[in-house]
C-alpha cells in the first residue's frame, strides 16, 4: 500500500478510537493553521455524535513576533468558534505544556466539553494510548 494511504488510514482509526486530541499548529506558518482546521473538521466527521474533547494550541512561542505568521488572536478566534480552550505556547521552553494537558484530561474527567458529547456513552474511546497524528 503507498505510504500515504497508509498514513491516511493511520489518521482516521486514531481519530475514531481517540477522545482527547491536541490539535497544534506552529505560529510561523500559516499552512499549519489551516492544517489544524482540516483535521478538527476530520476530527467532527469521523467523531461525529461521539464523546470527544479538543484543545487548541499554538506552538514555537519561544520564535518570537518576528518569525509568526499566525496571531494570537486568530488562534483565539478559531478556539472560540470551536469551543474549545487555546493556549499558546513552546514544547522547545515547555511553556504552557503542561497546562494544556492537564485542561484537556479534567475536560475528559468531566465528560463535557461543549461539543458532541450529548450520546456520551465514550465506549468508541481508545484504551488510554496516546497517538501523534
Ligand atoms: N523553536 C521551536 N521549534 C520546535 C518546537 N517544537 C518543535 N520544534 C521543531 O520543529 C520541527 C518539527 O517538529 P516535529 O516534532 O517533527 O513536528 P511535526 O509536527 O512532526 O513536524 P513536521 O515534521 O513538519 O510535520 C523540529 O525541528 C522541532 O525541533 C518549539 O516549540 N519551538
Amino acid at each position: 500500500m503507498p505510504k500515504k494511504i497508509q498514513t491516511q488510514n493511520l489518521k482516521t482509526k486514531g481519530i475514531k478510537q481517540g477522545l482527547a486530541f491536541i490539535i497544534v499548529y506552529s505560529i510561523d506558518s500559516d499552512l499549519s493553521f489551516k492544517g489544524a482546521q482540516d483535521i478538527y473538521s476530520k476530527i467532527q466527521l469521523i467523531k461525529d455524535d461521539k464523546e470527544y474533547h479538543v484543545v487548541l494550541f499554538a506552538n514555537k512561542l519561544d520564535l518570537g513576533d518576528a518569525r509568526r505568521e499566525v496571531q494570537t488572536q486568530q488562534g483565539k478566534d478559531l478556539a472560540k468558534s470551536w469551543n474549545v480552550p487555546f493556549f499558546e505556547g513552546s514544547a522547545l521552553t515547555s511553556t504552557n505544556i503542561i497546562e494544556a494537558f492537564e485542561t484537556i484530561v479534567r475536560s475528559c474527567r468531566n465528560g463535557k466539553q461543549g461539543q458532541n458529547t450529548s450520546n456520551n456513552s465514550g465506549k468508541d474511546a481508545g484504551s488510554g494510548c496516546c497517538l501523534i497524528l
